[in-house]
């Protein structure tokens, strides 16, 4: 997951392969509270991790469900509708898949609970839920502004609610309030319970995922129309022992998107025609949109069909949360695209009509938006802005947004606060980039002499920006290390052995740590013997052959930092950034001295700044790749910065060559 304070997409062009796609959040979170309602162990295959299934799953701990983590399941014991703690403070989040039924479920279980979340989730309407409660006897109690979380919930008895008339609730705000009516209900089935639905029922397709698993649990709801639902007298939770999630349809419509308008064939897994979620017809839209679209019980395979895609109008009552990516999309259509009923987009984790349009029109497009439809007119190649889209701590703003990185102006895209995809899909990004094939990767290199700081910087720098990093130093250190346990000379004699050696090192990244056959070597090749084994290997031009391909091969979405001696020169010539990092010798050598004292290398000032001063020179001097700036280098000398200021000073150089209008999230030195 990328928790940078936003991420630079670069401009996309094609898209391949297979995605498998995390579980659904509307039914991870049904299963967890209808597992924990029920009596036995049900074995969960699949859950989401997420933001929103841990808010609860914690919940579901605190009210005393035995929860256990096994290899890729997960097993509930539940609480056979008995609760062992009545009494307990619930964090929400911004779950209203946690919110709403848990509201529904603890005024029924009879005791004393309070429900709060974050600052957003007590602006979502809560009120129709709570008086359809009340009604019924319950006991509810508004921490805060009427109508809204906080909430406290007093204990009543089963045998005190009125469930002889029937109970009415709203149905045209959110779909969510007769969820939780009818996952809660079933606790209290003494007699048969009616609920009638008031004003036009929205998003239907969510009331069928509940209906379905409610039956899995053993509820067999009687429903009339989309107006009157009956929970027979006597029903009773009991688990299904295993169930399976499947894949989130919702997280599908951006790899849909993705077939539609950048392949010849992108494999969805987990997901396919015969899914129960509602947003799996999103299909049907993009189809219409011009995706070609072939399913089987699990998976899709999408490509691109017409182009540009066609614009559509389209009722998106059934599909509101992947209706957002129809947004997107519309900018590579034909003509505008109108999305109408989708007033509950007002009410979600922001308000989505608001937050699309905004953003939309940072990317230069014309949109028209009112109280429940947007109109979205597309982009011609030359209308396109770079734009730093701001999420909303939304995840599906993050990640449809993510679809305009294929523009075809080929201008790249910042999302900022990117790590709010961890609400359903906290691998968002990573999946997208595993399929994704970009114009160019950005790379940073940063190159200069030892002890300059290199390390250091580029670690940091990678950090801020959510790239990668290659040490490319620990390359040759490594090989220098492998050299030595072969009892080889670096000398041109044993050139060819060492650079097979260095083309077949079995060497992983693992965590910043140096991984050589499975032995922990970071250590072992820091020393200054390792490096200067390092800088004599480094001069063999074989070796330097030997590891070009493995250095290229770090050159990965998003982005990357390089470190070394040739990054700028040899490696990585057309790095839109390069910098020679600097330093005073006598500086150098102060800095590692304290480096290796810290690790506890005992070493001298005097030896150090002498075995330095050679190596400078062995790397400076070789025939191959010697250490000196590229001619377009950035020179930084750090001898007088402290670190910090040096990571401000290149991540302002980054940004100067951005062409987002955004400061740098760091301010310069
Ligand atoms: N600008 C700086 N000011 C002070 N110390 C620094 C600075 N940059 C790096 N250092 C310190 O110098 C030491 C050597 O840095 P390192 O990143 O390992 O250098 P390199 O990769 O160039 O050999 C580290 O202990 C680091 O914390
Ligand atoms: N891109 C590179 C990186 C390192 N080398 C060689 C030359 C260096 O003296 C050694 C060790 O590099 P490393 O970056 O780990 O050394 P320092 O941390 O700067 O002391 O490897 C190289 O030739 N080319």
């Amino acid at each position: 997951m990328f928790s940078t304070e936003f991420l630079d997409i670069p401009p996309l062009t094609e898209a391949a392969g297979t995605v498998r796609l995390p579980g659904s959040k509307s039914i991870s979170n049904r299963v967890l509270l209808l597992a924990a309602l029920a009596s036995g162990t049900t074995t969960v295959h699949d859950l989401l991790d997420s933001d929103d299934t841990r808010v609860m799953l914690t919940a579901l701990a605190q009210l005393g469900c035995r929860i256990e983590q096994g290899d890729g399941t997960l097993r509930i014991t539940g609480l056979g509708g008995k609760l062992s703690t009545p009494q307990a403070k619930l964090f929400m989040g911004n779950a209203g898949t946690a919110m709403r039924p848990l509201t529904a479920a603890l005024s029924l279980l009879g005791g004393d609970f309070e429900l709060s979340g974050v600052p957003r989730m007590h602006e979502r309407p809560i009120g129709d839920l709570v008086d359809a409660l009340t009604q019924l006897g319950c006991h509810i109690d508004y921490l805060g502004n009427p109508g809204y979380p906080p909430l406290r919930i007093h204990p009543v008895t089963l045998q005190s609610l009125h469930l002889d008339a029937p109970i009415r609730v709203r149905g045209d705000v959110s779909s969510q309030f007769l969820t939780a009516l009818l996952m809660a209900l079933p606790l209290a089935s003494y007699r048969d319970i009616t609920i009638d639905v008031v004003g036009e029922l929205i998003s239907k397709p969510y009331i069928e995922i509940t209906l379905n698993l409610l039956a899995r649990f053993g509820i067999h709801v009687r429903r009339e129309g989309w107006q009157r639902f009956t929970i027979p007298a006597g029903s009773q939770y009991q688990s299904p022992g295993e169930i399976h999630v499947e894949a989130d349809a919702s997280s599908a419509s951006y790899f849909i998107a993705l077939g539609a308008i950048a392949s010849e064939g992108l494999r969805i897994e987990g997901v396919g025609a015969e899914s129960i979620q509602g947003d799996i017809r999103f299909v049907e839209a993009a189809a219409q949109m011009g995706a070609r679209i072939q399913s089987g019980p699990n998976w899709l395979q999408v490509s691109r069909g017409a182009w540009p895609l066609k614009a559509i109008t389209l009722d998106c009552n059934h599909i509101p949360d992947a209706a957002m990516t129809l947004a997107v999309m519309a900018l590579y259509a034909d003509g505008p695209t109108t999305l109408t009923n989708i007033a509950s987009w007002r009410v979600k984790e922001t308000d989505r009509i608001d937050a699309m349009a905004n953003e939309l029109a940072k990317l230069g497009a014309k949109v028209e938006a009112g109280p429940d439809f947007i109109r979205v007119f597309p982009l011609p190649a030359d209308g396109w802005r770079a734009a730093s889209i701001k999420t909303y701590d939304d995840h599906r703003v993050a990640m449809c947004f993510s679809l305009a990185a294929f523009n075809p102006a080929s201008i790249p895209v910042r999302v900022l606060d990117p790590h709010c995809v961890a609400k359903t899909f906290p691998d968002y990004f990573e999946t997208l980039f595993s399929v994704v094939k970009p114009l160019s990767v950005p790379v940073i290199c940063i190159d200069g002499p030892t002890a300059s700081g290199k390390g250091t910087l580029a670690v940091e720098v990678a950090h801020e920006l959510g790239y990668h990093y290659l040490d490319s130093g620990a390359l040759y250190r490594v090989t220098g290390l492998a050299m030595r346990r072969a009892g080889l000379d670096a000398d041109p004699a044993h050139e060819t052995q060492i650079a097979d050696l260095a083309r077949t090192l079995p060497l992983r990244f693992d965590a910043g740590k140096a991984m050589l056959a499975g032995e922990d070597v970071t250590d072992a090749i820091r020393s200054e013997a390792a490096g200067m084994d390092a800088s004599r290997v480094s001069a063999l031009p074989a070796v330097r052959a030997a590891l070009t391909e493995l250095q290229i091969s770090f050159r990965r979405l998003p982005g990357l930092v390089a470190d070394g001696r040739d990054m700028g020169t040899v490696i990585f010539p057309d790095a839109p950034l390069k910098v020679f990092l600097t330093a005073s010798a006598a500086q150098r050598a102060e800095r590692r001295h304290k480096q290796l004292i810290s690790k506890g290398i005992s070493t001298t000032l005097d030896s150090l700044r002498s075995d330095l001063e050679a190596r400078d020179l062995r790397d400076s001097s070789r025939s191959v790749a010697p250490l000196k700036p590229a001619e377009d280098a950035r020179r930084l000398d750090n001898s007088t910065l402290s670190i910090e200021q040096s990571v401000d000073q290149v991540l302002n150089w980054w940004q100067q060559a951005q062409p987002f209008q955004a400061a740098p999230t760091k301010a310069s030195p």
